[in-house]
């Protein structure tokens, strides 16, 4: 099964949800050029990392996130890697993934796992407990945040639970850029699986973020890859090349559980 991917490789403003709806309704429009089957967005795409005002600024139960992304959905037949948002509920606010597929349904939430202490989350957000597993399609596929892949394990409980296709979204800063390419190959080759992160771009009051968004398929080989300034990226994805490398090279049959963590 073959998909087409659009990474919107946004701008945000920093803690302007209102200025991050317009900019991305028109990103999405002119990804949408290109008929992409799926668009994606980065991680906190209507606040950026304006954590000490997320009590005013975060989307009550992502709410206001949930209209424009199921609208975009819907009205235009595409499935939507909705970025995450800081979604405040009762018991506090999470930074949460989006997916809503091409009939306008939320079809998953994910809600970041590792709080990244270096930028404060933990300070300000929960950590989430559920895993980023879900179906399009009739195909598994898998959802991340930013700090997330420096954990194989949590990838690779998705990619042992049949997820195909990595979603990872991020505001990952170019000091640590070489970081992200190196883990993100990585995570694709050991899971013999497609990685689509679709990172931001510019800068906020506290660091310059790297761009450099990529799409890469199961054997390790960049089909896609960003510049440091905001842009779409394009690929096109074919799913069945998944198990032709899993069939090659059995890692999901020869792995030893039992020995490791
Ligand atoms: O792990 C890193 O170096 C960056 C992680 C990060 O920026 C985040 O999770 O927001």
């Amino acid at each position: 099964m073959k998909l087409k991917i659009a990474c919107l490789q946004m701008d945000i403003a920093f803690g302007k949800p209102e200025d991050n709806f317009k900019a991305a309704e028109i990103m999405i429009k002119k990804a949408l050029r290109d008929k992409p089957d799926v668009i994606v967005l980065p991680e906190l795409w209507t606040t950026g990392y304006d954590l000490t005002r997320l009590g005013e600024i975060a989307d009550q139960d992502a709410e206001s996130s949930l209209v424009f992304l199921k609208k975009a959905a819907q009205s235009n037949r595409v499935h939507m890697i909705g970025g995450s948002v800081a979604k405040k509920t009762p018991e506090g606010i999470y930074n949460t993934l989006l997916i809503v597929d091409n009939q306008g349904d939320l079809i998953h939430e994910y809600s970041k796992l590792h709080l990244f202490k270096l930028m404060n989350e933990h300070l300000y957000l929960n950590g989430g407990t559920a895993k980023g597993v879900f179906s399009l399609e009739n195909r598994k596929f898998a959802g991340m945040i930013c700090y997330d892949i420096r954990f194989p394990e949590w990838v690779r409980t998705h990619t042992a639970e049949g997820a195909e296709a990595l979603f990872v979204v991020a505001e990952w800063p170019l000091a640590r850029l070489a970081h992200w390419r190196a883990l993100l190959i990585a995570r694709a080759i050991e899971n013999q699986c497609y990685v689509i992160a679709c990172n931001r771009s510019g800068s906020d009051p506290d660091n310059v973020f790297a761009g450099h968004s990529m799409i890469i398929d199961p054997w390790g080989v960049v089909l896609a890859e960003g510049s440091e300034t905001e842009e779409i990226l394009y690929a096109e994805i074919d799913l069945d090349k998944v198990k032709e490398v899993r069939s090659m090279i059995p890692i999901f049959t020869d792995r030893k559980p039992d020995y490791y963590y």
